[in-house]
């Protein structure tokens, strides 16, 4: 065996199948520590003044984590879950096991890619070993776009499909038939995993058992004609929870994508559902390419917004409670249950951004809070697009709000089921002391 004692550093890869660290771990440790960080600072007041993980991620992240722990249980191993920074949990692991090799997932995170290059930075007598995970296609085989990305998403579709490099995704990995053990001292971490929301269950399991359903019947038949739908849940595939904790991954996706084509035939919803894993793909490579100008006001265009922040106003919107009762309903259905879909993303965004004049990236932090597939790449850089700082050769996008009611709620029923008509006529609060200013 090349190495005594190994570290995978699980992060958004929570699975154990196409997983490919797992099987080069297999061949060339000894033992294995297989190591997930709570961060400490995700529960913490950022600098929005919100919490970065909210109670209905958390939910799910807890779900993925069990579920993940009895996958690793089969294969004879466990998870080992610290509650401490993750620095001061990877050094501890370190010096009390005496790691030589340490395994971890490319991440598009910026501050998740800075832990490791510190640990790389304080270890450089370990080995390290990274693999993309998370993607269709890994780097090597895009190369040319990942050292210089495409300003648009056309550009990159229209290359990936001119290559015909779709057939190049490979096939998803199985997952190892056994792990190297872990040291007999690592303790066990115990499980109180909290009840599941109604259709989002954490974990493989429920992801894979999800996926086979969706395209053992015929709803990807008529996707594209479905996906803009605000409430109902077969009307998109609704994977992108799993997809952004790794329980799924999106080979594992487009395989079944294309064994549903085969059984039931290739049409234009098919092929849109491998279109908008293109979306997921580009904004994956997007915020790697462009580091932590992913968090940045003025985006990667250095154009500074015209927009500022209202606390008020933040806080009716983030409570749905808005002149808007298509933005209030969507909402109060972020917050009841830790969904939204995509049109309801774009019409409370372009609110946020438009009506209500306010920092984009306030918005983009209340959803990092509130979504259960919170995808770091995926919610930035949607907002950066909306706000106009992103990759948009439009500029910016402005929804009609009215206009989009009639077309995805004509009968109101949506505003409806979620209270969007309640709402304070007000949505500026001026105290008449306070008036004129000055
Ligand atoms: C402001 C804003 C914030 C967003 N934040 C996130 C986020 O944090 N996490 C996240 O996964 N998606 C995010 N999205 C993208 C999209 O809204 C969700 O992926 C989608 O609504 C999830 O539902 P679904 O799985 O049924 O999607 P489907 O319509 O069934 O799409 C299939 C898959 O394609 C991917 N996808 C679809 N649309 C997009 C898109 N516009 N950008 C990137 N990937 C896409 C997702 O992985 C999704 O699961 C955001 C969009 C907007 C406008």
């Amino acid at each position: 065996m090349k190495h005594r004692v190994g570290l995978i550093w699980f992060e958004s890869d929570l699975r154990v199948a196409d997983h490919s660290l797992l099987h080069l771990a297999q061949q060339e440790c000894q033992q294995l520590i297989c190591l997930y960080c709570v961060n400490p600072k995700w529960f913490q007041p950022n600098r929005y003044g919100l919490r970065s993980m909210g109670e209905k991620r958390w939910q799910f992240l807890q779900q993925t984590l069990a579920d993940l722990d009895q996958q690793l249980t089969e294969l004879g191993q466990h998870l080992y879950v610290s509650y401490e920074a993750p620095l001061a949990a990877v050094a501890k692991v370190i010096g009390q096991y005496g790691i030589d090799v340490i395994y971890r997932s490319y991440h598009s995170g910026a501050y998740e890619r800075q832990y490791y290059d510190i640990v790389r930075e304080r270890y450089p007598f370990l080995d390290y070993v990274q693999a993309d995970t998370s993607t269709l296609f890994e780097r090597a085989q895009i190369a040319e776009m990942v050292t210089e990305l495409p300003d648009s998403f056309s550009k990159f579709r229209k290359h990936i499909e001119g290559s015909k490099l779709r057939a190049a995704v490979q096939s998803p990995l199985t997952p190892p038939t056994q792990l190297p053990p872990p040291p007999a001292t690592l303790s066990r971490t115990t499980w109180v995993t909290p009840s599941a929301q109604r259709n989002f269950v954490g974990g493989s399991h429920a992801g894979f058992q999800h996926l086979k359903r969706y395209f053992a019947a015929a709803y990807a038949q008529t996707y594209k004609q479905t996906r803009n739908a605000l409430d109902n849940w077969n009307d998109s595939t609704k994977f992108s929870a799993w997809l952004a904790l790794g329980s799924l991954s999106p080979r594992q996706v487009l395989a079944e994508l294309a064994t549903h084509e085969a059984d039931q035939g290739a049409n234009d919803s098919t092929y849109w559902i491998f279109f908008e894993l293109l979306w997921r793909e580009y904004f994956h490579w997007y915020a790697q390419y462009h580091d932590k100008k992913l968090f940045a006001f003025d985006g990667i265009q250095q154009r500074r917004p015209t927009t500022s922040f209202y606390p008020a106003r933040f806080q009716k919107w983030c409570q749905g409670n808005t002149p808007y009762p298509i933005v209030n309903a969507c909402m109060k259905q972020l917050n009841e249950t830790g969904y939204m879909s995509n049109r309801g993303r774009q019409l409370v965004a372009s609110c946020f951004v438009h009506e209500l004049g306010l920092d984009w990236r306030y918005g983009a932090a209340y959803f990092e809070q509130q979504l259960i597939d919170y995808d770091v790449a995926s919610n930035w850089g949607n907002w950066q697009y909306l706000a106009g700082v992103g990759a948009d050769p439009r500029g910016h996008r402005w929804f009609d709000l009215a206009k989009q009611t009639a077309m995805y709620d004509p009968q109101g029923e949506f505003i409806r089921r979620w209270h969007g008509n309640d709402f304070d006529a007000q949505l500026d609060h001026i105290d008449a002391a306070d008036w004129p200013i000055g």
